[in-house]
């Protein structure tokens, strides 16, 4: 969502976003699993070392500082991981009308993805084989598709607030009562989430196909299986938007 774009918001936008950010993510998790899961990158320090908490934690903190010199956690679009590492923007802040209600900064479900990524998702697509030793541009890999994951999940703040502006009425009473469940319910579209699973699926087996100058049409297995892209939309992507849709309707009217 660009600076300016107020005007512009409708949930077609904001779904086509959503579609874009399918791209990214599936590219991102090829990139990850070239590498085996190299647990020790999460577990222990490295030697010789004086930081404190895992290799990887130490890698991430230390992007999301610089990135955040340069302005990065100045758009609502992005969610740091760790909050109170933070170094203020040495870029000044764009003026442009907020598009989302203040309550949005609250709404961090980052602590969540970390560990769903680390402890479920790594397992489900990596193999398990021996540490390589790439323990750097794994956590690059890492990082990359972490902030994507965040970006798309926390985009759940701008779909909430397309749909409360236009459907005011029918959220609001759900939002004065606080109920949870009912809001759930209003903003669930079963047949959207159903095609979202079909097209994730077929862009892991379209962007997972081997490209050869060879003709001849042998089916070859391809980089990434695309069931499992769908899973992880449907067991974590689109759980956690909706939890993140739920979470900033309730703040909605504060
Ligand atoms: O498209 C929407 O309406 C959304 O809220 C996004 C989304 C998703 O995460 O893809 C989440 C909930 C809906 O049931 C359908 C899709």
């Amino acid at each position: 969502m660009a600076c300016g774009d107020d005007g512009k918001l409708s949930l077609d936008s904001i779904r086509d976003s959503l579609i874009r950010q399918e791209d990214t993510i599936i590219f991102n998790l090829i990139e990850r699993i070239k590498f085996p899961i190299n647990p020790t990158l999460y577990k222990q320090q490295l030697p010789p070392s004086n930081i404190s908490g895992s290799f990887f934690q130490y890698l991430f903190q230390e992007t999301e500082a610089l990135q955040s010199k340069v302005g990065r956690y100045l758009s609502p679009e992005e969610n740091p991981f760790f909050p109170d590492n933070l170094s203020d923007s040495i870029i000044p802040l764009t003026k442009c009308t907020p598009v989302l209600h203040p309550a949005a900064e609250s709404v961090n479900v980052n602590e969540k993805i970390l560990d769903i990524y680390i402890n479920q998702m790594l397992p489900l697509f990596c193999t398990e084989a021996d540490d390589d030793a790439n323990f750097a541009t794994t956590a690059a890999c890492d990082i990359q598709l972490l902030q994507a994951l965040s970006r798309r999940i926390h985009y759940g703040k701008f779909v909430a607030e397309v749909k409360f502006r236009d459907s005011t009425d029918e959220y609001k009473p759900f939002i004065l009562a606080q109920d949870r469940d009912a809001l759930m319910k209003l903003l669930t579209f079963e047949a959207v989430e159903e095609m979202v699973k079909k097209r994730v699926a077929k862009k892991a087996k379209v962007f997972g196909q081997e490209v050869t100058l060879n003709d001849s049409v042998e089916e070859m297995k391809g980089k990434i299986d695309p069931l499992l892209v769908s899973r992880l939309y449907d067991e974590w992507v689109m759980p956690l938007t909706k939890l993140v849709e739920v979470e900033y309707l309730l703040r909605r009217l504060d």
